[in-house]
């Protein structure tokens, strides 16, 4: 893999706190960890461990009560409404609900020329425009022809997800965050999401990281696990030294609950 060992985000002693005296929580506490330029990390905890609140925070979306965010080996500065702007053009969200991600009075025609527009490509033409489009919609197995004129709520769920990904395709971030991406979608459909961000990665060089409950779908996807319990990372390494291996009796606790994650996952069969 290229760039294989240049840190694209990493943190020290990452830490929030929310509320004060005996109403305090913990969500995330003093956390390390350094993603690599290609790799694709999964953070694994049950309901509560902190990984929405992590994930906002690398986002930009809440702050930071202790420690710091690298990205690109400098100190993250979104300190300014300009320099957000500008981390922005380089970090993405996928969200577990389609229907949350779309202004649903926004044509999809519209929706994927703003990427366009805010990739800097303004000056292009219109039939230039229409073919970046249309490739970022066979990207992902879409048909622009069939869309143009649409709402996103006249999409299935499954069209409204690949959608999604057709814009992350345009943008190009150099990080991608995915909250349980797959997890509104039937089987196939799953599949082929999972199967279309490993391209995406593969042609993108992007950073993408998962936030999920699911261990089987963390092995089946990533070159690296984080294990979070209570607002800790209890656990990192590689996916199989984790899965295969696992050292924290709270990562051996999820490896049981699965059944046959030791085998090769079989997509089609596995639904929640
Ligand atoms: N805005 C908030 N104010 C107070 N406490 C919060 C807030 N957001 C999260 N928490 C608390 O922080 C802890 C971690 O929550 P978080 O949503 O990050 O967990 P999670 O691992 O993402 O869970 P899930 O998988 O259910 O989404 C929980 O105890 C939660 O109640």
């Amino acid at each position: 893999m290229e760039n294989e060992n240049q840190s694209c985000l990493s943190g020290k002693g990452v830490t929030k706190i929310f509320g004060m005296g005996n109403k305090k929580t913990i969500a995330v506490d003093h956390v390390d960890f350094d993603f690599k330029k290609g790799e694709i990390i999964s953070i694994v905890g049950e309901s509560g461990s902190g990984k929405t609140t992590l994930f906002k925070m690398i986002l930009g979306l809440i702050n930071i009560t202790e420690g710091e965010l690298f990205f690109n080996g400098k100190p993250r500065d979104i300190k300014t409404q300009k320099k957000r702007k500008e981390y922005w053009k380089n970090i993405q969200a996928v969200f577990q609900d389609p229907f949350a991600s779309f202004n649903m009075f926004t044509k999809v025609d519209t929706v994927l020329m703003d990427c366009i527009n805010l990739r800097g490509q303004k000056n292009l033409s219109q039939e230039e425009k229409t073919v970046l489009m249309a490739e970022a919609c066979s990207f992902v197995n879409l048909k622009f022809a069939d869309l143009t004129n649409k709402y996103p709520f006249e999409l299935s769920g499954g069209q409204m997800q690949r959608l999604m990904l057709a814009r992350i395709f345009l943008l190009r971030p150099r990080i991608l965050m995915a909250d349980e991406p797959t997890s509104m979608i039937d089987a196939c459909s799953r599949s082929t999401i999972l199967d279309m961000l490993l391209k995406l990665r593969d042609e993108t060089n992007m950073t993408i990281v998962f936030i999920t409950h699911d261990i089987g779908l963390a092995y089946y996807i990533s070159d690296t696990i984080y294990i979070m319990e209570h607002g800790k990372f209890v656990e990192h390494g590689s996916a199989d030294d984790v899965i295969l291996n696992p050292k924290a009796e709270y990562t051996k606790r999820l490896i049981s609950d699965v059944p046959k994650i030791y085998e090769k996952w079989d997509l089609s069969t596995t639904l929640h």
